[in-house]
C-alpha cells in the first residue's frame, strides 16, 4: 500500500504551476466520441487516473484513442461498439459522460451504472430527463443503463430541477448533433460548461448561452477535428491556495484564473489572507491569526463543494468557529472523522459542520474517503504537530497531479513512499 507522509511545521514558499482540468477535460474527451470527420487533438490534458480511464473507455468502443506526454489524440471517425465496460466505467462517475455523444453519433448506449466518489447517491435522473424529452428511450436491467433513439435525438426544451454539471454537459453534447434547437433552462454555469461549450463550437457545432443558467443549442449534421486547450484546473488552484494560507505561507499559483475563483478569493480574504490577482495567475500571502469564516457550498458561482474539504482543513487554524455547509452533496463530511484523528475539534449538525479552530493538530495515520478528503488531510497534515500519514491514494490520484512533487517544491516536508519503504510515522526521517 503506498502512503503520502507529511511532517508538518513548514511554511509555504514559491510558485507552482497549474495543470489542466480533470472536471473540464474528462467532457472533452467524452466530446471527442462526436466528430465523424477529423481528428481531435486536446492539450495541456492532466495525466490523473480519471483521464486514463476515460480514454481506455473510448478505446474499448473502438475509438482510436491515445494519450501523449501532456495531450490526447483521438479520432472516432468510424467505431463500431456502443456498450461501455463495467471495470472501467465503475471507477468514475464521469464515465456517464459518454451517454450523450453514444447516442447522437449510434442511436444506442448501454452503460453500467457509475461509480465514482462515495460523496453521495448522485443520481442521473436529470441527464435521463434531458435526453428522453429529446426522444431516448431507456431501460435499466442488471445494473446497466441502456438507451435508444429510433431515429434521430431531436431538439427539446429542457428545464433541470437542480443546475446538474453532468446533466447539462450530457444534453448539450447529445444536442450538438441532434434536428433542431434545444434549449436548457436552469442549467450548470460552472466555467467546464463554458469550456465544453467552446470546445462544441470549435468542432462546428452551435452552442449559446454557456455560463448562464439558459443554453440553446441548434443541432448540426456533422461535426469535425480540432485542435483544443483545456482550462487550468480551478480546484487544484483552490487546493494550492489553501495550502499557501493553512501554511502561512507566499504562494503564486501560475495558471489561476481569477474570475473562476471568486467565491474561494472573497473567503480568503474574509479571514485576512491577502490574495493579489494578475493576469498570470494568484498570489496568496498569509500570517498569524486569521479570522473564522461561515461558508455555503453551491453550484457555480457559489462557493464548490470540490473545495469544501480544503477550506474546512484551513478553518481549523483561524481564531474562532467557523460554519462549513454543504448542500451540493449528502454525504461530502467523511473526512470529519479522519480530521478528529488528528485532533480537529469539528462537530457536525445536520449539513453544518462546525469547526472550532485554534487548537493544535496532531500528526496521526489516515484514510482519503474521497479525492478531496484527501487533499484536505494532506492540507492538515502541513501544520499538524508531527508526521501525517495519509492512505487511500488511488483518490488522491484520480484529480491530483504530482501533489507531492508540488509542495515539496514549495518547501513542505512530504514524501509518497511504497508498503517495501513502509515506516511507522514517528520513525520517518525526511532526506
Ligand atoms: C467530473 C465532474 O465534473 N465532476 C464534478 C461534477 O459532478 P457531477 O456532474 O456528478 O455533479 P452534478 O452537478 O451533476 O451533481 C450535483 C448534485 O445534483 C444531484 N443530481 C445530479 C444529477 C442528476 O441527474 N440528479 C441529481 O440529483 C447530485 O446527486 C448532486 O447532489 O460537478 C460536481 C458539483 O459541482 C463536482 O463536485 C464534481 O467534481
Ligand atoms: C467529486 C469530484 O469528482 P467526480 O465527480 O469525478 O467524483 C471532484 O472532482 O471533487
Amino acid at each position: 500500500m503506498e502512503k503520502i507522509i507529511v511532517q508538518g511545521g513548514n511554511r509555504l514558499q514559491g510558485k507552482v504551476k497549474l495543470h489542466g482540468a480533470k472536471n473540464a477535460v474528462l467532457p472533452l474527451i467524452a466530446a471527442s466520441i462526436l466528430p465523424a470527420r477529423g481528428s481531435i487533438t486536446i492539450l495541456e490534458v492532466p495525466m490523473l487516473d480519471d483521464v486514463k480511464t476515460i480514454t481506455e473507455m473510448l478505446v474499448s468502443l473502438g475509438i482510436k484513442a491515445e494519450l501523449g506526454e501532456d495531450r490526447v489524440h483521438i479520432d472516432a471517425q468510424t467505431f463500431q461498439t456502443t456498450q461501455a465496460p463495467y471495470d472501467l466505467v465503475r471507477k468514475m462517475r464521469a464515465s456517464f459522460l459518454i451517454m450523450g455523444p453514444l447516442l447522437a453519433r449510434k442511436k444506442h448506449a448501454r452503460i453500467p451504472l457509475p461509480g465514482g466518489c462515495a460523496i453521495g447517491s448522485r443520481p442521473i435522473d436529470q441527464h435521463l430527463k434531458g435526453l428522453e424529452a429529446m426522444g431516448v428511450q431507456f431501460e435499466i436491467e442488471a445494473g446497466h443503463i441502456e438507451g435508444r433513439v429510433a431515429d434521430r435525438l431531436h431538439g427539446a426544451s429542457i428545464y433541470l430541477d437542480f443546475p446538474s454539471v453532468g446533466a447539462t454537459q450530457n444534453i448539450m453534447m447529445a444536442a450538438s448533433l441532434a434536428t433542431g434547437r434545444t434549449v436548457i433552462e436552469n442549467a450548470a454555469c460552472e466555467p467546464e460548461i463554458v469550456d465544453l461549450a467552446n470546445f462544441l463550437n470549435a468542432m462546428g457545432a452551435n452552442v449559446r448561452g454557456a455560463g448562464t443558467d439558459e443554453i440553446r443549442i441548434d443541432g448540426v449534421d456533422f461535426l469535425h477535428g480540432t485542435e483544443y486547450t483545456v482550462i487550468t484546473d480551478r480546484i487544484e488552484a483552490g487546493t494550492y491556495m489553501a495550502a499557501a494560507a493553512i501554511t502561512r505561507g507566499e504562494v503564486f499559483v501560475e495558471g489561476a484564473i481569477a474570475d473562476h475563483l471568486t467565491p474561494l478569493i472573497a473567503k480568503l480574504r474574509e479571514m485576512g489572507v491577502q490574495v493579489m490577482v494578475s493576469e498570470d495567475g494568484i498570489l496568496v500571502r498569509a500570517e498569524g491569526e486569521l479570522k473564522p469564516i461561515d461558508v455555503k457550498t453551491l453550484p457555480y458561482p457559489g462557493f464548490p463543494t470540490d473545495l469544501q474539504s480544503q477550506v474546512m482543513a484551513l478553518q481549523l487554524t483561524a481564531n474562532g468557529t467557523s460554519l462549513m455547509s454543504e448542500t451540493v452533496f449528502e454525504n461530502r463530511f467523511m473526512h470529519v472523522e479522519e480530521l478528529k484523528r488528528m485532533s480537529a475539534h469539528i462537530k457536525i449538525d445536520g449539513r453544518t459542520a462546525v469547526i472550532e479552530g485554534g487548537h493544535p493538530l496532531s500528526g496521526a495515520q489516515v484514510t482519503s474517503t474521497d479525492l478531496r478528503a484527501g487533499a484536505a488531510l494532506i492540507l492538515a497534515g502541513l501544520v499538524a504537530d508531527g508526521v501525517t500519514e495519509v492512505s487511500g491514494l488511488h483518490h488522491v490520484d484520480r484529480g491530483y497531479v504530482n501533489i507531492v512533487g508540488k509542495l515539496q517544491a514549495l518547501g513542505a516536508k512530504i514524501e509518497r513512499i511504497t508498503s517495501d519503504e513502509e515506516v511507522s510515522a514517528t520513525q520517518h526521517s525526511f532526506a
